[in-house]
């Protein structure tokens, strides 16, 4: 039995089409055209009509470490809540476990260093993103377009580099099987060379967002 706020890894194996990394230390998981090209067209719509600076937990000291920008998107607009019944369908994790849908944009140049996408459990900024919803959990993130060159996203213990495709859904668990974080999911936005990369990143918390 998962908890409300949890996925699995047989879950989503029992999927069509889904394929997991033969990686045995990282539940991370991708499948093709999981959104159609008109949804992604629409979202990257919204996040470009409303983008700011993305920002970093535990602040490191490098001002390039994540250069891209981000979208809070609507909760309520039609394509959000559209992807959302689709990310549920498929995870089948209780929404009121995740939080807010985001959008990323990655003009040329822009990247996200590589990072783990859990808090440190040390960190000074543990008590400000995780005191009232506990820790992430799942992340899946959509790519909504085909890059010409770069963009893509390296897992260097996994060995592998997943390159952006229109509705391409990658997903993956940020714990290990006793529940702690898993640093195997250190994970790296890379530069985009040519063109402009959109994504959607949907995390999801132990317990209920507020
Ligand atoms: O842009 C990517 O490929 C990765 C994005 C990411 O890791 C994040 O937003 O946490
Ligand atoms: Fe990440």
């Amino acid at each position: 039995m998962t908890n409300p706020g949890e996925s699995s890894a047989q879950i989503l194996a029992r999927h069509p089409g889904i394929q997991r990394a033969p990686f045995p230390g990282l539940e991370l998981f991708q499948l093709k055209r999981f959104l159609p090209p008109a949804l992604c067209a629409e979202l990257i719509e919204l996040i470009d009509a409303n983008r700011r600076p993305s920002t970093i937990a535990d602040a490191n000291g490098d001002a390039l470490f994540r250069t891209s920008e981000t979208c809070d998107l609507d909760p309520v607009h039609p394509a959000v809540r559209n992807l959302e019944d689709r990310l549920f369908a498929l995870n089948g994790i209780d929404p009121a476990h995740g939080e807010p849908v985001q959008g990323q944009r990655y003009a040329v140049g822009q990247e996200f260093k590589a990072h783990t996408d859990y808090f440190d459990p040390g960190g000074i900024d543990w008590d400000r993103y995780c005191s009232v919803a506990g820790q992430r959990t799942w992340t899946f993130m959509v790519y909504l377009n085909d890059l010409e060159a770069g963009g893509g996203t390296r897992f260097n213990a996994a060995r592998k580099i997943i390159q952006p495709e229109t509705g391409k859904l990658l997903a993956w668990n940020n714990r290990q099987p006793d529940g702690t974080v898993n640093p195997a999911t250190l994970h790296h936005g890379m530069k985009v060379r040519r063109g402009v990369k959109y994504i959607i990143t949907k995390w999801y918390r132990e317990k209920a967002w507020a």
